[in-house]
């Protein structure tokens, strides 16, 4: 058994309090939004508008259904790759190796949901199942971190995150112990962080789009924004999958509670909010409207991408004659940080962007509700919390030549305001 390591690592979260809290107020949060989404008030900070009966929460066909779904993108991530990628040198001094499949798992599946829709498959009855499906991705999301905790006390030391191994048990099992928990070539939380939910958020889009169609006739103008643009932003990160290698996820925070129930209940059944808001309460939306939504979400996106495929080659490969010209700033690990470009705007600009595509998502739902603002508010606290988090770990990594990056970028987020 390993010992626990990183118990002088800095307590996030709240500590074990904070956790504990968290284990309870994540599942709420998500059941109170599915509730109230499909309320005639849909008042955000209100009370529920009932409280579901264990007949509403628990159907062995939406378990069924939801272990299919995880099954057959399992399936799809073990399906010969376009390309392996490595990942990050280890504390061992490995390197662990990924399949680059995730653009071709979102287009496998459509072909598949195409097919089936086409042999009589009622996409437009997914809707209805919304809360049971939820209640049995938080309960595999429950059981399996439970699994990951366990398989974490056979791991060597070395295979064990910074954080996430404090000794307190609910701490922990929020965290993540393990950094990378594998089968063979089966990476769990590379598995997660891209495929059943990030894909499974865009088809509960789309099969709410289809019930819309169904109840009245066609589709509505904003329920085709919402669709296009976040079918949009998943596509991008899974034809960047290779990207998701170099995020902190990855390659600092364990595998546990948090990311679990974060990549399979939470992204795919609140990041569809807007879409299940707009199912229930129809918003009329002008062409010149639509245009502006439109221009904002393409503003959003150049930033997104602009920044984030800057840092990327440059990360490759810093005498890319695309990243070439830029200033830099040496570091005493021998990489380099720029300082101008995108970098030398704000020092996260694509979280910038980010949070500009998350404001379109939100406009076609008009400014009569704060419901389907939930997800702008969520991700600036998100965006906020990781920005800091990232900073710190920045600071150790860097030391002096990131004070330095701070003072010529004084800016956070927001030019001039953060
Ligand atoms: N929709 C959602 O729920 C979420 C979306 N996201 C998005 O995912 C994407 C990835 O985000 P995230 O992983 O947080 O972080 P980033 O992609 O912003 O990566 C941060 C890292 O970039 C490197 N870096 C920072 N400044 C510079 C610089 N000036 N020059 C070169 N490298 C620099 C550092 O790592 P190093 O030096 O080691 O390379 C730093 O640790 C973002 O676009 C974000 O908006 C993130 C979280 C949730
Ligand atoms: C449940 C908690 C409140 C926190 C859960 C956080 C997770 C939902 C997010 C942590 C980092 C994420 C990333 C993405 C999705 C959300 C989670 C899993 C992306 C895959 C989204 C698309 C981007 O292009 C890349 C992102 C990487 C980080």
């Amino acid at each position: 058994m390993a010992p626990p390591q990183g118990s002088r690592a800095p307590l996030e979260f709240g500590g074990p309090l904070g956790a504990a809290a968290l284990l309870l107020l994540l599942p709420a949060t998500m059941f109170h939004l599915l509730l109230v989404a499909r309320s005639g008030p849909a008042r955000l900070l209100g009370p529920p508008p009932y409280l579901p009966g264990p007949e509403a929460l628990w159907s062995p066909r939406a378990l069924l259904l939801w272990l299919a779904w995880l099954g057959l993108q399992a399936a799809l991530y073990l399906l010969p790759a376009r390309k392996v990628a490595e990942g990050q040198e280890l504390k061992d001094k490995s390197r662990l190796r990924y399949p680059i499949n995730g653009f071709q798992a979102l287009m496998l599946t459509a072909l598949l949901v195409g097919l089936g829709v086409s042999a009589g498959l009622p996409l437009g009855a997914l809707p209805e199942m919304l809360l049971p499906l939820a209640f049995a991705a938080t309960l595999t999301a429950f059981i399996f971190s439970l699994f990951l905790y366990v398989k974490a006390l056979l791991a060597p030391a070395s295979a064990l995150a910074p954080g996430g191994n404090s000794g307190n048990p609910i701490y922990d099992f929020f965290l993540g112990r393990e950094l990378n928990p594998r089968i063979c070539f089966f990476d769990f939380k590379y598995f997660c962080e891209l495929r059943p939910g990030l894909i499974g958020w865009v088809l509960i889009n789309l099969a709410l789009l289809v019930q819309e169609a169904e109840l009245r006739g066609s589709p509505s103008l904003a329920m085709w924004l919402v669709n296009g643009f976040q079918l949009l932003y998943v596509g991008d990160a899974l034809w960047h999958e290779e990207a998701v290698l170099t995020t902190m996820d990855i390659i600092h925070d364990g595998f546990g509670f948090m990311l679990a129930f974060g990549d399979l209940a939470w992204v795919p059944f609140t990041y569809s909010l807007q879409a299940q808001f707009l199912l229930y309460h129809p918003q009329a939306l002008g062409l010149p409207m639509a245009s502006v939504i439109c221009l904002i979400n393409a503003t959003g996106y150049y930033i997104f991408r602009g920044a984030n495929s800057q840092k990327n080659t440059f990360r490759k490969n810093p005498s890319d004659p695309r990243v070439a010209d830029l200033e830099t700033i040496a570091t005493a690990t021998g990489r380099q940080l720029l300082v101008s470009g995108w970098w030398g705007m704000v020092r996260h600009p694509n979280y910038l962007g980010d949070l500009i595509m998350a404001l379109a998502w939100s406009l076609p739902c008009g400014v009569s509700h704060l419901l389907p603002y939930f997800y702008l508010l969520y991700f600036t606290a998100l965006l906020v919390h990781r920005e800091a988090r990232d900073e710190r770990q920045c600071q150790q990594k860097y030391g002096l030549a990131w004070h330095e990056y701070c003072r010529r970028v004084p800016y956070r987020i927001v030019p001039y305001i953060y």
